[in-house]
């Protein structure tokens, strides 16, 4: 017997009770039994169980009906004897399955040997067959039933599954709409980063640090959205107040470190890419990374940690006390992102990178990567010649990450820390790391310099609530006393005040070149979420936002290609050569540099040219010292050019006295007219400011070139040129020789014979004299004056850049006449010479 099943004579059913099994003809036992059974499946399962079901039952049920007839054949045959038989044996007719363990019905056919001898053998044989015909009814009715049930169930199948696809579709749709929405406020993000970058604002990135252990009072911050925050105050009445600020991104207290270098997430990633950036979106360093990436692309970059004392500017900086590769700071996932990308571009570019560690101590410079330099008093120096803002600490060269830790945790265990009531490694200094970067494209020999300061300032802190005293008063003092020359510096910058006082702090002399110069810079700023904080986090916050409104311009590529840097050298040699010419170069170079200031051209002029109207930008520029224009003068000399600054890394590691490093500023300038190759991330670049202004073909510039150089350079010159211009018909007759060499040198005649029949004008006269000065100095003094000819001559350079063509004195028409040869004009110095309506060959 099965489990479940119950034994007839236990059952003790009535033989007639079992006749009359009406129930067994509704559907009301099978719904229940159903349910019961169904109840904990799932709508999907339910068919085919219950089609299993079905047929388990009707093959059990035909089994024994089929049983149940035999019985009575036999019966109905042998008469009395067989009903002994039949007497002992027991017909169990179940219309529910073992299988479910229920038991539903019962036939129970006993007949005793007293029934026996009352009713005849065939009364009960009449008996048992009305009994089968009865059950065999109720098993079709059940099977009806069932039929009914499967279809009923078949169809809330096809219900369910109609309702899930609707669902589904649903889902799709709101899913596609989501990813609509969060694609279109990336892009807005995105634009408006840009706007700020073309802007020059400095990006601002709140940090709010997580309850500390033992901590546990309510937050003040109430929301965090991806770019806002709001804080919540408490009011005198006893009424919230909520006031809320905007920056660039907000990481909030569950914010980590930086993405974790797991080959698992790696696979993730590959697989569900959407899905992990979304994880990932809070990742400090990952919103970092296109900064720190533009340092090798020639960018200057200055990311500063601001906030109270105790709100974290270290753990984001640097890491914890106790610090694993997860929670490493901003500046080891730098300099290690440095070395991965250096690594990446080696086929194209080799780079050095090298560093350096102060900190600002009671307004004092200290190097920290000397051990017995501490009490050392360095200076700090902006727009130094060599880059180097403090140019006696030392400037240590890495080659690895490892390099670089081993370096940082030199530097961290020289820092000035101490414990306070708020903070129990609080930094008593500013510290700044600074990485400078040089990168040679090996193709074109173009060189790349960026330098990067990652500064961990020191948290602003009230004394009251530090409890310091002593030494740690005065610290907390200077510290307070910078961050508030900080403070009105930023004020400064940000209402565009004509001064700006960074000369009040030893900080802010630091960040001079990050504040006000051409560098991309990032704030940290940091926030505790404590409610007795509230005060200061507010303050932090207001200050933040008045950084994120200082405009700085957009940021500048120190980018030096071979060709601006031959056509420097030639520049150098034409000044040295007029030096050398009007007795005594000293001299002259005073005047003429005199001359020069005076006379600075427009900005949109200095932006059309290269090369050497880059030397004009850089006076254009009203920060650029006038010690960089000493700089270029001493370059020009060409006994001291031997001696020039060879901007070469290596140099400036083994130099003993005054390191090379190129002066930024100097060097931004040359780099106007390449901007536009340069890519850099997020962080969009001055490439795009220019992109208007774009340099012109060469043609367009090998002419304008010498015009304003001869023009502006020269113009303290003009008037001695005229007097000896009518005693000087040789020389005229060299510069007309000289200035188709401005040109391409395609022979073609066409264009001579324009030029001969077009009007002079004055300033073409002025270009004409200073040109004809040119070719006589060279001439005079003995430089290669006749050299080029041969080249031209054989006219095969059609596309001679401007530098190569400088020096040249003079062209002869390859047929031997004396008729000059004139080159095609670029299309716009061909108009604009015909313009002046003068005859360019007239003397
Ligand atoms: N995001 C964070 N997650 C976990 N712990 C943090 C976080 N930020 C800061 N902390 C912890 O808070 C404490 C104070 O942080 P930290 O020293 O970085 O503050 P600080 O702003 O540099 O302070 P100070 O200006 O006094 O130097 C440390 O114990 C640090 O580990």
């Amino acid at each position: 017997m099965n489990e479940g099943e119950v034994p007839y004579e236990e059952a003790g059913f009535n033989a007639d009770a079992h006749l009359d099994s009406s129930d067994m003809s509704t559907s009301r036992p099978l719904k229940m039994l159903v349910s019961a059974v169904l109840s904990d499946k799932r709508p999907d399962e339910v068919p085919q169980l219950l089609e299993s079901m079905l047929s388990k039952l009707v093959e059990e049920f035909e089994n024994r009906l089929n049983n149940q007839n035999e019985l009575v054949k036999a019966a109905l045959k042998n008469g009395t004897d067989s009903t002994k038989s039949f007497s002992k044996s027991k017909v169990l007719v179940e219309t529910t399955p073992n299988t479910i363990g229920r038991k539903m019905d019962t036939t129970d056919i006993y007949c005793n040997h007293k029934q026996t001898k009352k009713e005849t053998s065939r009364e009960v044989a009449l008996k048992q067959h009305l009994i089968l015909q009865q059950q065999s009814k109720n098993v079709e009715e059940l099977k009806a039933d069932l039929i009914t049930t499967k279809a009923g169930m078949e169809y809330m199948q096809m219900k369910y599954s109609e309702d899930i696809n609707l669902l589904g579709r649903h889902l799709f749709s709101l899913a596609h709409a989501a990813s609509g929405y969060h694609k279109v406020l990336e892009e807005n993000r995105k634009l408006y980063n840009q706007v700020q970058d073309l802007k020059g604002n400095i990006r601002v990135y709140c940090r709010v640090r997580p309850f500390l252990p033992g901590q546990g009072s309510p937050s003040t911050v109430g929301s965090i959205d991806e770019g806002s925050i709001t804080i919540v105050t408490p009011s005198k009445s006893g009424k919230e107040g909520r006031k809320t600020f905007s920056f660039n991104k907000v990481f909030g207290p569950s914010a980590t470190q930086g993405i974790l270098p797991c080959p698992y997430l790696a696979l993730l990633y590959l697989k569900w890419k959407i899905h992990i950036i979304v994880c990932c979106a809070d990742e400090v360093f990952l919103d970092t990374q296109p900064l720190i990436r533009s340092v090798l692309d020639g960018y200057n970059v200055c990311i500063f940690a601001y906030g109270q004392t105790g709100s974290g500017k270290t753990y984001t900086m640097s890491g914890p006390k106790n610090m694993t590769e997860q929670t490493q700071g901003v500046n080891y996932r730098a300099l290690g992102d440095l070395f991965k990308l250096a690594e990446q571009r080696r086929g194209a570019f080799i780079y050095d990178i090298a560093v350096q560690m102060i900190e600002i101590y009671n307004e004092q410079v200290r190097d920290l990567l000397v051990t017995d330099g501490l009490n050392k008093r360095l200076e700090i120096r902006n727009n130094s010649q060599n880059g180097l803002n403090v140019p006696d600490a030392s400037l240590v060269r890495v080659a690895s990450t490892m390099d670089v830790m081993e370096l940082m945790n030199v530097g961290q265990k020289n820092r000035a820390v101490g414990a306070t009531a708020l903070n129990d490694r609080s930094s008593r200094s500013h510290s700044c790391l600074t990485v400078h970067v040089q990168g040679r494209d090996l193709t074109s020999g173009t060189i790349l310099r960026g330098c990067m300061h990652l500064v961990d300032l020191a948290g602003s802190e009230r004394v009251d609530k530090s409890e310091v005293t002593g030494e740690r008063l005065k610290e907390a003092q200077h510290i307070n006393k910078s961050l508030s020359a900080l403070g009105d510096v930023i004020a400064s910058l940000a209402q565009k005040n004509a001064h700006v006082p960074y000369r009040n702090s030893k900080l802010t002399q630091l960040l001079q070149d990050s504040l006000g110069g051409q560098a991309k810079t990032l704030m940290f700023v940091h926030i505790s979420p404590e409610s007795d904080a509230v005060g200061e986090t507010i303050s932090t916050l207001k200050f933040a936002e008045r950084v994120s409104t200082v405009e700085l311009g957009a940021a500048r590529l120190n980018k030096e290609s071979g060709e601006v840097r031959e056509l420097k050298e030639q520049i150098a040699r034409l000044k040295s050569a007029l030096a050398v010419k009007d007795s005594g170069s000293e001299q002259v170079m005073n005047r003429d540099s005199e001359a020069f200031n005076m006379k600075m051209p427009s900005p949109g002029f200095s932006n059309k040219r290269q090369g050497g109207c880059d030397l004009l930008s850089s006076q254009t520029n009203f920060r650029q010292p006038m010690e960089d224009v000493g700089n270029i003068e001493v370059r020009a000399n060409p006994t001291l050019r031997q001696k020039k600054p060879s901007f070469d890394l290596q140099d400036l590691l083994t130099s003993n006295d005054s390191p090379s490093w190129p002066d930024s500023n100097l060097r931004v300038n040359f780099q106007i007219g390449d901007e536009r190759e340069a890519v850099s991330g997020d962080w969009i670049d001055k490439v795009v400011v220019n992109n208007n202004n774009s340099i012109g073909d060469w043609e367009g510039d090998s002419a304008a070139l010498p015009d304003f150089f001869y023009q502006r350079y020269h113009s303290g010159m003009r008037e001695k040129q005229y007097q000896r211009n009518n005693t000087r018909q040789k020389e005229d007759h060299e510069y007309e020789q000289q200035r188709p060499r401005f040109y391409s040198t395609n022979t073609d005649d066409s264009d001579d014979i324009d030029m001969a029949t077009s009007d002079s004008s004055e300033s073409d006269a002025l270009w004409q004299l200073n040109v004809q000065s040119m070719s006589t100095s060279i001439s005079e003094s003995g430089s290669k004056v006749k050299k080029p000819q041969a080249k031209l001559r054989d006219g095969s350079d059609s596309r001679t850049p401007v530098h190569s063509q400088i020096p040249s004195a003079s062209r002869k028409a390859t047929n031997g006449s004396n008729r000059f040869v004139r080159q095609p004009l670029s299309r716009s110095d061909s108009r604009r010479l015909s313009s002046n309506g003068r005859q360019a060959g007239t003397k």
